[in-house]
């Protein structure tokens, strides 16, 4: 199945400057987003609570914060790029009061839409621009005159414009200079989720801890060991990421490719497959959806424990130690915060 891809050419840059854009968040992508909107011409405020510890960055920014309902209120095209888990009460108390006829709605991820935790008015458009990449870099290559890809999608086609108008601000954060794929809110959000939770995100970090484990339980050296399973990972990512999986193997050695070819598949065998599989039901089902927000309306009990859980392994301070050997692991994350 092909996908359709939309370029610079393809998006009119002036459709987005002529609306007034309300950036609900600054954190990740919200930064990225009113930074480079801006660069681009358009007209943009923010969005966040009084006492959000967001707001003094983006005033040193030079923008202009207002609480979010205030920015709703002023804004034609209101991006919601606060955390997943705020927007529902976000949208009931600041938002939906002043989504007014014919304004759109823009998210960065599909998760309230695709389970209905926000249901937009009828007479509004709902769309999504998401950039595949964390925002930092999505504003480093913006600020290089160059672009993240991204997904863009139309929930809801009031205006009958709205594709349009979402592939104009994809234009104006740099995404349409390397690609917008056309997709849908449902096909976003599942992948997006299974992504972060079997591969990227959980995936990496599971793989990445056990092999530590296995390695310092037999008693091999921390700092051997996180050399192994940790640094070198990025090494061998960025292989991949250049020219595919066998690029990565015509880079590595005879005895390492054999090993991978050999080994590999016993790790990630079929039982991991059949669990890759139930989570992804649990992510169609609404399962996990469910799952999130009851930890969150609880105050998260179990997600702050496993976060300080994970804080506390060996592996983190093996790396901070060694990380203060590499003088080229330097450059701060936030700094184009
Ligand atoms: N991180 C990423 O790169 C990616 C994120 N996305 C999506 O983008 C969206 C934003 O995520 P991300 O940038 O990571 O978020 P962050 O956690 O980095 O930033 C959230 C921002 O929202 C503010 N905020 C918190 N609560 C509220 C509220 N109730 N009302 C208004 N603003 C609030 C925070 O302020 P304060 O500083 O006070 O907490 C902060 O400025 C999500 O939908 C996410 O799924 C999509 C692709 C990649
Ligand atoms: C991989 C994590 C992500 O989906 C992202 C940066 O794309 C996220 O939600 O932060
Ligand atoms: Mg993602
Ligand atoms: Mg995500």
């Amino acid at each position: 199945m092909s996908v359709e891809v939309y370029y610079d050419d393809d998006a009119d840059l002036g459709l987005i400057q002529g609306r007034k854009v309300a950036v609900i968040g600054y954190g990740s992508q919200g930064h990225a987003h009113a930074l480079s909107l801006r660069d681009s011409g358009v007209d943009v405020v923010i969005g966040l609570p009084a006492g959000s510890k967001s707001r003094p960055k983006a005033e040193e920014q030079g923008l202009r914060v207002l609480t979010p309902a205030e920015a709703a209120a002023e804004a034609d095209v209101i991006m919601i790029l606060a955390p997943d888990t705020a927007q529902r009460a976000l949208y009931a108390e600041s938002i939906a009061p002043n989504l007014t006829p014919g304004k759109a709605i823009f998210f960065g991820h599909g998760f309230n839409i695709r389970y209905d935790l926000i249901k937009p008015p009828a007479d509004v458009d709902v769309a999504m621009v998401a950039p595949k990449g964390p925002g930092h870099l999505v504003r480093r290559q913006y600020v290089d005159g160059k672009g993240v890809p991204c997904l863009v999608a139309v929930e809801q086609d009031a205006s009958g414009n709205a594709f349009a108008l979402a592939l104009s601000y994809a234009k104006a954060i740099g995404g349409t200079r390397a690609g917008a794929i056309r997709t849908t809110f449902k096909e976003e959000t599942e992948t997006d989720l299974f992504g972060e939770q079997a591969v990227l995100c959980g995936g990496a970090s599971a793989l990445v801890q056990t092999g530590f484990e296995v390695l310092t339980e037999a008693g091999y050296a921390p700092e051997v060991a996180y050399f192994e399973c940790l640094h070198e990972l990025k090494l061998i990512v960025d292989l991949m990421y250049e020219g595919g999986i066998a690029r990565m193997r015509y880079s590595i050695s005879d005895t390492a490719e054999y090993g991978d070819l050999t080994r590999g598949p016993r790790v990630i065998d079929a039982r991991v497959k059949e669990e890759m599989r139930k989570i992804l039901s649990e992510i169609q089902s609404g399962e996990f959806a469910r799952e999130l927000v009851a930890e969150e309306e609880a105050g998260r009990p179990n997600f702050t424990k496993w976060r300080a859980e994970g804080a506390a392994h060996p592996i983190e301070e093996t790396g901070r130690k060694l990380r203060d050997m590499m003088s080229w692991v330097d450059r701060p994350i936030t700094e184009t915060a």
